[in-house]
């Protein structure tokens, strides 16, 4: 009984909590102030029809996509910036890096409380989890997109907005790290994936799913990431990263990519393999050769879920191999490339994949 009471004031605490930081902006009489970096995608997407699919992502500029939804002057001072304006399968680490420090700027300026980034689907998890392992903030980060562009019937990129603004405004959103904010959902920028070519409901989160839950105009959390929050890699200054290319694994795939990429002398290859980050004889050989020839070389799974594990049917260790854990081969990508601007020693860089 006593257990039972005790639960339901800290819940009833909770709540208190944060009905109190709610408050905390409108009594002293101010919003909340967001910056809205704009960088392009369907949300900013022209078609010629309401009906047919065909549009050019990236057409509207910031100031157009903020005089669409009035309604996000009411939650928060808003401004707007254009980073890019592009479809984000041509996102490159040019901009990753301009994003970053502009936010981290933001912040170590105090000129907001929130950032959201309007972003194409395509790349947008990527770019999330650069933002996780490179700013420097408890202040939330919201990355929002589309999938059907603002001139389609049944357009979800005005919602989408809205709801970003408010997540990026609302004081229970300190400390979550950088999300996605789309489709009444709030994904961990670790876990999320495009999960769906043209769908909606598009992003899902592979292993832990959403973090929290939009409705009518407000985000209630219920799980919070144990990976370490602290300050992670410092990329002021920084122009390039090192260059870490993706292999995909398959049934009878020959080392032809492998031999390639050793001998253009990468300093990363991960390697999306099968199951639990398998490959055959011929290509376990080129990888052997590439990581003895200096080149970081992560296992990681093609699976769509779940980690993947030391020492299975692989002895890392004596290959000189790290594994992936449970990030996607594209967020292993980024994790290596900031991993090798700090050591290329493999222990060390499994620790990273750890960690983070
Ligand atoms: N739904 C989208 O945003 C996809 C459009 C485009 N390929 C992009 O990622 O920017």
């Amino acid at each position: 009984m006593k257990k039972v009471l005790a639960i339901v004031f800290g819940v009833m605490f909770t709540f208190q909590m944060q009905a109190e930081k709610q408050k905390a902006y409108s009594d002293k009489g101010e919003k909340p102030r967001v910056i809205i970096l704009a960088t392009g995608g369907t949300i900013a997407g022209s078609g010629e029809s309401s009906t047919k699919a065909a549009y050019t992502a990236g057409k509207v500029p910031v100031d157009d996509l903020l005089n669409a939804v009035p309604q996000i002057h009411d939650l928060a001072d808003i401004k707007g910036e254009q980073i890019a304006q592009i479809g984000s399968q041509d996102m490159n680490i040019d901009t990753w890096l301009k994003l970053s420090q502009r936010i981290n700027e933001i912040f170590d300026n105090n000129e907001a409380e929130g950032v959201v980034v309007t972003h194409g689907t395509d790349t947008q998890e990527e770019t999330a989890y650069f933002l996780e392992l490179t700013v420097n903030s408890d202040k939330p980060v919201v990355l929002v997109g589309a999938m059907r562009p603002s001139t389609a019937m049944s357009q979800d990129g005005n919602r989408n907005l809205l709801d970003a603004v408010m997540v990026a405004a609302s004081p229970n959103s300190q400390g979550i790290g950088p999300v996605i904010a789309m489709n009444e959902s709030v994904f961990a920028a670790r876990d999320v994936t495009k999960t769906i070519t043209t769908n909606i409901a598009t992003f899902q989160s592979r292993n832990f799913g959403p973090i929290g839950l939009i409705y009518d105009g407000k985000v209630s959390y219920y799980y919070k990431s144990l990976r370490s929050s602290e300050a992670k890699f410092n990329v002021k200054g920084l122009k390039k990263l090192p260059q870490v290319e993706i292999i995909y694994g398959y049934a009878d795939a020959s080392a032809i990519t492998v031999k390639a990429l050793r001998e253009a002398k990468v300093k990363g290859i991960v390697y999306a393999g099968m199951g639990n980050g398998n490959f055959n004889a011929q290509v376990g050989a080129e990888l052997e050769a590439a990581a003895k020839s200096g080149i970081a070389v992560c296992r990681s799974a093609r699976a769509g879920g779940g980690r993947v594990t030391l020492f299975n049917e692989v002895d890392d260790k004596a290959l000189g191999f790290v594994v992936a854990d449970d990030l996607n081969p594209q967020k292993a990508r980024i994790l290596l490339m900031l991993a090798l601007t700090r050591t290329a020693d493999a222990n060390a860089i499994q620790d990273i994949f750890f960690k983070y």
